[in-house]
């Protein structure tokens, strides 16, 4: 059990944001040996049918042991452990997932992800489509996906989250996690200090474009983001007690997506840079990288931008952004179809739409004259760059591209190129109109 998301279980909350909010997920348990309790919670649950997904190593890690235990406590258990693509990974494309359809039995009544995000993705999304709830087990604490409700797919090459369901129950064992490698723990941190600049995002969204925002969901991902930089030196020591918040802000930051049924508290310019270089990995036939290291990495790069905005006075603003020229959007478009392969006239059709959309236009940008004010606070709510990159330090975690191979011509093209990925108002898109 964990007091602190508790008391959100199976709530719905009619919120001061108009929306109403609804938690599906009955049981999270965080302790050790919480692989333990799955078999009683299906027996309870009245479950006799399940399928336990994994891959390779995850079914080593955890996978052998909950069958065992499943099938101590009389409950049909069929595996479906996920193979690797020709890049010798497992990815949430749809190789994975046609193997998990194919895999599944008819009689199967539930899902069992054992994995980290890549796995509860391809799971959440096939539970959906079957109509089967899935219950969450995870080897790592990598990633705040666990307890959300979108699943980010590789499709035909493109990284796009699609709705989907969130868990109906999750057992996150202390000792499997702490066992987990170091690199994923990093990765786990640097996937939660994203949420500084996406919040940040977020707020500019509100701000320029009266996008709807929840004070809610964005609140719980900061408590869930504070929650795991209070316990660092627990966190870098892999003590129970720091695999414990690091695994509640995860799973904080997760629901505070399921709130508001998409990822944006969670993710912002930070994840779509992550996201464009995992696109032109794959397109380059090159190994993955884990997630939270990626955006753990770009979150340095979006802070950095948004500490460069702190110095800019108004007046500075308004000059610039009544002498800034977007680029043509044939160019955009241009740049779209190298970039984005098989998916580049939707990314097109998205960013780009028939009414002409607000992203680039004249009256975007005097808005952002006369709220630079606000602009700037947001600016200076997001921690510094140094800072962000000590926290990630003291895990262990990488802090700058080329501690990931991420070489700097990519990096130039993401800076100019990955606010595609998503049609969201980010820092990106701002200092494109400066
Ligand atoms: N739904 C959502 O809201 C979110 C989804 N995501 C998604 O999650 C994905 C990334 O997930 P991430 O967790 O970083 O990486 P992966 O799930 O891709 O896991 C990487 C590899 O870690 C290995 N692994 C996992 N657990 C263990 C363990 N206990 N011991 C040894 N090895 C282990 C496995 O190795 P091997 O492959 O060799 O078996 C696994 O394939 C991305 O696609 C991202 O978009 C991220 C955040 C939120
Ligand atoms: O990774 C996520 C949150 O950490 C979700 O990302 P998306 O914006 O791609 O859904």
């Amino acid at each position: 059990m964990s007091e602190v998301l508790d008391t959100w279980l199976g709530r719905t909350i009619d919120c001061a944001c108009g929306q109403k909010h609804e938690v599906p997920i009955r049981r999270i348990v965080i302790e050790r040996d919480a692989l333990g309790q799955v078999a009683g919670y299906v027996k309870e649950a009245g479950y006799r049918e399940v399928t336990l997904v994994a891959d390779e190593k995850t079914y080593q890690a955890a996978g052998v042991k909950l069958r065992g235990l499943l099938e101590d406590a009389q409950v049909k258990v069929s595996i479906s452990v996920i193979r690797e693509n020709a890049m010798g990974e497992v990815a949430a494309d749809e190789e994975a997932i046609v193997q998990l359809l194919l895999d599944t039995p008819l009689s199967s009544e539930v899902l069992i992800a054992v994995g980290a995000g890549t796995l509860h993705d391809i799971v959440r999304f096939v539970g959906h489509r079957t109509k089967r709830p899935f219950f969450s087990v995870p080897t790592a604490p990598s990633v705040d996906g666990f307890a959300s409700v979108g699943a980010p797919l590789i499709v035909r090459g493109f990284k796009t989250t699609i709705p989907a369901s969130s868990p109906e129950a999750i057992f996150a064992d202390l000792a499997l996690l702490a066992e987990a490698p170091q690199a994923m723990i990093a990765a786990g941190l640097g996937d939660m200090l994203g949420k500084h600049t996406s919040l940040a995002d977020w707020s500019l969204g509100r701000v320029l474009l009266d996008e709807h925002y929840c004070e809610l969901s964005a609140q719980l991902t900061l408590e869930a983001v504070e929650l795991c930089t209070a316990h660092l030196d627990e966190i870098a020591q892999r003590t129970d007690l720091g695999m414990l918040k690091l695994m509640e802000g995860l799973l904080l930051s997760g629901l505070s997506m399921l709130l508001v049924g998409h990822s944006r508290p969670a993710s912002g310019a930070e994840h779509h840079l992550s996201h464009y270089w995992e696109m032109v990995l794959l397109q380059q036939r090159r190994r993955a990288l884990l997630h939270g290291a990626k955006v753990g990495v770009a979150t340095v790069m979006m802070a950095q931008r948004y500490a460069s905005l702190r110095d800019i006075t108004a007046a500075e603003a308004a000059t610039r952004l009544a002498q800034s020229q977007a680029p043509s959007r044939e160019a955009d478009a241009e740049r779209i179809r190298g970039a984005y392969g098989a998916m580049a006239e939707q990314v097109i059709a998205e960013n780009f739409p028939a009414d002409g959309g607000v992203v680039d236009s004249e009256a975007l940008k005097a808005r952002i004259a006369s709220r630079w004010g606000d602009v700037q606070a947001i600016a200076r709510a997001v921690p510094a760059p140094e800072q962000l990159a000590a926290w990630l330090g003291d895990v262990q975690g990488p802090v700058a591209p080329e501690q990931l191979g991420v070489e700097p011509e990519l990096v130039e093209a993401s800076l100019r190129d990955a606010l595609f990925v998503r049609n969201r108002f980010t820092v990106l898109r701002l200092l494109r109109l400066l």
